[in-house]
């Protein structure tokens, strides 16, 4: 069977993580008589120094025709200083706004064998797994109005933080539904001492929450939450957050696995999923070959789980890389310089996936 996903490599590091990402998730849907064909199309900065634009009509209209969509990364220096609507970023939004995918996955899973490679203490941070459930196509990414004026000799910016109650009870069902199969705890984040927006969320949240009497609901202002991340994170099962503050604190989540080219996202909604790992383009690391692809390779795990539904393959992913960290293998960024570990580079590291989902696919 042949199965169709848009590839969008991007800018920086995007391509290159992007490339092993999509060689491991052709090896490992092959043992299930499932051919992965890719098309890829220009997006972001390098899109729009070919097309004009960052991303065109024709590449959203092919990501919503083929509903599946892996990601690399998007932006850079080179093009920071074009207007709003053509930057690589804008491609990004708009491209999570037409495929309607408002809910952001963003799992936070410690390796046992990365363990120490946190800059946080082992045992603070080993066991830690929580699920980020960020809104992703509201809030003030996308809340109008947003501009700069001139006035009074002065220069004013304005953007827009915008929620409306079906769309918060919207993604804090996703994140109920989570936690009835996880730990059943879900912690809502907000700044709801301050933000009439948080008000409505909290309110919101709370009548999703009377739906699932299984499930503790928890309520934390963001501030404290990015404190209580590093100081006990273990205490956290699911956290549903807004746009902006899940985009900032799943940053910092990412250092308890190590490095955020540990981390993954599946973004759901309107039938429709795009996969991307929780980094940026990296400019300052692009074609060294240092970029950690696992962020993209587990994103391409949950592709396989959830646009594909091909849940062994996306298991052997997932253990493929778990089995690459027990052999020692360590990009730049999770490289502590430990006896028993090797630095790799990303395309030597994902040589050593294929051979891990090799050995595992064909022994069984
Ligand atoms: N989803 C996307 O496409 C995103 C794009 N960006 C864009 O990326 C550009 C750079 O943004 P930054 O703030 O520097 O964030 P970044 O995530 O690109 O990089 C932050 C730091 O983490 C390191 N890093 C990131 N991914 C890595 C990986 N896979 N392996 C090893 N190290 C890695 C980088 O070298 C850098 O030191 C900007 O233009 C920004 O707008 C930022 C975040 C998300
Ligand atoms: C690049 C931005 C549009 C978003 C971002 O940083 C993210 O979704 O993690
Ligand atoms: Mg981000």
């Amino acid at each position: 069977m042949k199965k169709t996903i848009i590839t969008l490599p991007g800018d920086g590091i995007g391509p290159e993580v992007t490339d092993v990402a999509v060689n491991v998730l052709k090896a490992a849907c092959l043992p299930f008589d499932v051919e992965i064909e890719t098309i890829e199309r220009n997006f972001g900065g390098s899109g729009y120094d070919i097309d004009g634009v960052p991303v065109t009509k024709e590449t959203l209209e092919l990501c919503k025709k083929h509903k599946s969509v892996l990601l690399g990364a998007v932006g850079g220096p080179k093009w920071e200083n074009l207007s709003s609507e053509l930057r690589p970023e804008a491609a990004l939004l708009a491209l999570r706004r037409e495929l309607g995918v408002y809910a952001n996955l963003r799992p936070i899973r410690v390796h046992s064998a990365l363990a120490g490679a946190s800059a946080l203490k082992e045992e603070i941070i080993s066991g830690t797994d929580i699920l980020i459930v960020r809104e992703l196509t509201g809030g003030i990414y996308f809340g109008e109005p947003r501009f700069t004026v001139e006035e009074n000799g002065d220069t004013f910016s304005v953007d827009t933080m915008k929620y409306s109650r079906n769309e918060v009870r919207r993604i804090a069902r996703k994140a109920f539904e989570a936690a009835m199969l996880r730990s059943k705890k879900v912690c809502s984040v907000d700044k709801a001492n301050v933000l009439e927006s948080s008000r409505l969320w909290r309110n919101s949240v709370e009548e999703i929450g009377a739906e699932f009497p299984e499930v503790e609901l928890t309520h934390m202002l963001v501030d404290n939450c990015a404190m209580q991340l590093i100081r006990n994170p273990k205490q956290f099962d699911v956290i549903l957050t807004g746009n902006l503050f899940g985009d900032i604190i799943s940053d910092e989540a990412a250092m308890l696995t190590g490095s955020i080219g540990m981390l993954p996202s599946a973004s759901l909604g309107n039938g429709n999923g795009l996969y991307e790992p929780v980094h940026g383009s990296a400019p300052d690391i692009a074609g060294t070959g240092a970029a950690n692809p696992l962020a993209a390779v587990a994103s391409a795990a949950l592709l396989c789980r959830y646009s594909l539904q091909l849940k062994e393959a996306s298991e052997d992913i997932e253990r493929a890389v778990q089995a690459v960290l027990n052999q020692g293998y360590r990009t730049e960024d999770i490289f502590r310089g430990r006896s028993g570990t090797k630095l790799v580079g990303t395309h030597e590291m994902g040589d050593k996936l294929i051979r891990n989902l090799k050995a595992h696919t064909y022994a069984d």
